[in-house]
């Protein structure tokens, strides 16, 4: 298992494929921690050094009080990619990981290369939205958003599988403190006209079921980058990478090729 101190933040991550391959370092969406990578990671080339982690609060990286700050996740996820001594990277971010992915490219160009903005946006949601979802989980427990949460991830015919109850028990395992502190860095984000200065290789993906982010949102924000990407994955939720892993795999492979990464 491998865990980085990063001033003292104890980070759990994985580091795989090639050590000296081109970098793609993945981050996750809100209540889930690093598997959520799994099923893309096995069908990407071995070439690449393929470098996922949990972000604070999730999975087995260190749980602090909440609230957090985007920035903070931003300096984590830039600790991490120092720490590992990586440059030029392309950066994977899923929804908040997404948000991760703007200000990280915004703050450290030569970290960043290119980066894949999925199933995200410059914005999520509003103060009002996400202050109710912390109120919510604070007071009963994921029990109580669980289900919604699910139609929201995953598309109709992935929900009817038997990973779904996989997927719920990741969720309703998370710390309550670190869900609520990330519930609270989305809400204090508004990345529009950072994003909009951005002039990096990107690729925006969509799930047409998207019910957290869905296709015009993401859309939206691919708008805001000069020459972006915008691929739209059928039938795929809030996280394609677990319901279309092969439709994802083959996107990114795609676009990784498509700047010379691989
Ligand atoms: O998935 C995220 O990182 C946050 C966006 C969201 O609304 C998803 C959810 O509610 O679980």
């Amino acid at each position: 298992m491998l865990i980085a101190d990063l001033d003292g933040l104890k980070t759990h991550y994985r580091d795989d494929g090639d050590p000296h391959g081109h970098a793609v370092v993945f981050a996750n969406s809100l209540g889930t921690d690093l598997r959520l990578w799994d099923k893309v990671i096995d069908r990407l080339p071995k070439s690449l050094r393929l470098i996922r982690y949990d972000m604070r609060g999730h999975g087995l990286t260190d749980v602090l009080d909440p609230p957090y700050s985007m920035g903070a996740l931003i300096s984590d996820a830039e600790a991490l990619i120092d720490h590992l001594g990586v440059k030029n990277c392309v950066f994977v971010g899923l929804s908040i990981g997404g948000l991760i992915a703007q200000g990280l490219a915004v703050k450290r160009m030569d970290l960043v290369r290119a980066m894949v903005l999925s199933n995200t946006a410059a914005k999520i949601g509003t103060v009002q939205t996400w202050q109710t979802r912390i109120d919510t989980v604070a007071t009963d427990g994921f029990d109580s958003i669980a289900d919604t949460v699910m139609e929201m991830w995953f598309g109709k015919e992935f929900r009817r599988t038997p990973e779904l109850s996989a997927w719920r028990a990741m969720l309703a395992r998370q710390p309550i403190k670190g869900y609520v502190g990330c519930c609270a860095a989305i809400a204090g984000t508004d990345f529009y006209t950072t994003t909009a200065s951005l002039t990096l290789p990107t690729l925006a993906i969509a799930g047409s079921e998207d019910g957290s982010t869905p296709p015009d949102l993401v859309r939206e924000t691919a708008e805001l980058i000069k020459g972006a990407k915008f691929q739209l994955i059928k039938g795929a939720g809030h996280v394609p990478c677990v319901d279309k892993p092969e439709e994802y795999a083959e996107t990114l492979t795609t676009f990784l090729t498509e700047i010379g990464h691989i």
